[in-house]
């Protein structure tokens, strides 16, 4: 479940991390939904209207710098670092540009959100080989991501964000570097996992993808929420 009430978020202040500086104007203004449990949300806007601000916020990589937010159920402002912890571990991200850790091979970096839980190895193995499998990277796991496709590294991405079977799945233009059949499939998945009560917020430009799979969208335009529904 996500509450958001009244968030604004800033680049450069206080909790931020990665921020650019003291920068201009609020990249998020005062924005208000929900998202229910297993409920998805295409999240729309042009370039620079927010999109990957916000899922910064709702994957606890910043604070907001004012409003409430609740993420799982817990209240996100007076939440302590061991408790975003253990909120991140149940919170599956694909990256616009993946964030792959480049030495390590791709049965590792897919493993990493198992290996966190503290998983047996053996059912990392078999749980590493199903979803390589199903993104038809069976034959790659010994591979380094800078030896891959950008298609080949995102599937790796959508693989490491679904391992652990995560109640929140945030994905930053899963697509952009898939064909069509692997969009299709990949929506399909989340389709399923929304079924299974799995929250899936995507943010996308793939007007062809929204046409296809309609859902209630989240439109944010110069960081104000434009339209939900
Ligand atoms: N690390 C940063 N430091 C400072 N400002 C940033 C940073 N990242 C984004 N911004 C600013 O925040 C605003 C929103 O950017 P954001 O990346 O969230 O938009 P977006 O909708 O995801 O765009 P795109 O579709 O191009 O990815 C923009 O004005 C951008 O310049």
């Amino acid at each position: 479940m996500i509450r958001l009430r009244d968030v604004s978020f800033r680049y450069g202040d206080g909790a931020a991390d990665g921020g650019g500086g003291a920068s201009g104007g609020a990249a998020l203004r005062r924005i208000s939904f929900d998202v229910p449990q297993g409920g998805f949300r295409w999240l729309l806007g042009p370039s620079g209207a927010g999109k990957s601000s916000l899922l910064r916020l709702l994957s606890l990589g910043a604070r907001p710098t004012s409003g409430g937010m609740d993420i799982l159920g817990s209240a996100i402002e007076h939440a302590r670092r061991a408790t975003l912890a253990r909120l991140r571990q149940r919170i599956g991200i694909v990256h616009q540009d993946f964030r792959l850790l480049p030495d390590l091979p791709v049965f590792d970096n897919v493993a990493l959100p198992l290996r966190l839980q503290h998983r047996p190895e053996d059912e990392i193995r078999d749980e590493v080989e199903a979803i390589l499998s199903w993104v038809g990277l069976g034959a790659r796991a010994a591979s380094r991501p800078p030896q891959l496709s950008g298609g080949e590294q995102q599937r790796v991405a959508i693989a490491r964000a679904v391992i652990h079977r995560p109640a929140l799945i945030l994905a930053d233009e899963p697509t952009n570097a898939l064909d069509d059949a692997q969009a299709s499939r990949l929506m399909e998945l989340f389709q399923d996992l929304s079924g299974l009560g799995t929250t899936i917020v995507v943010a996308t430009h793939n007007d062809a993808l929204i046409r296809r799979y309609p859902a209630h969208e989240l439109e944010l335009a110069q960081g104000r929420l434009a339209r939900d529904g």
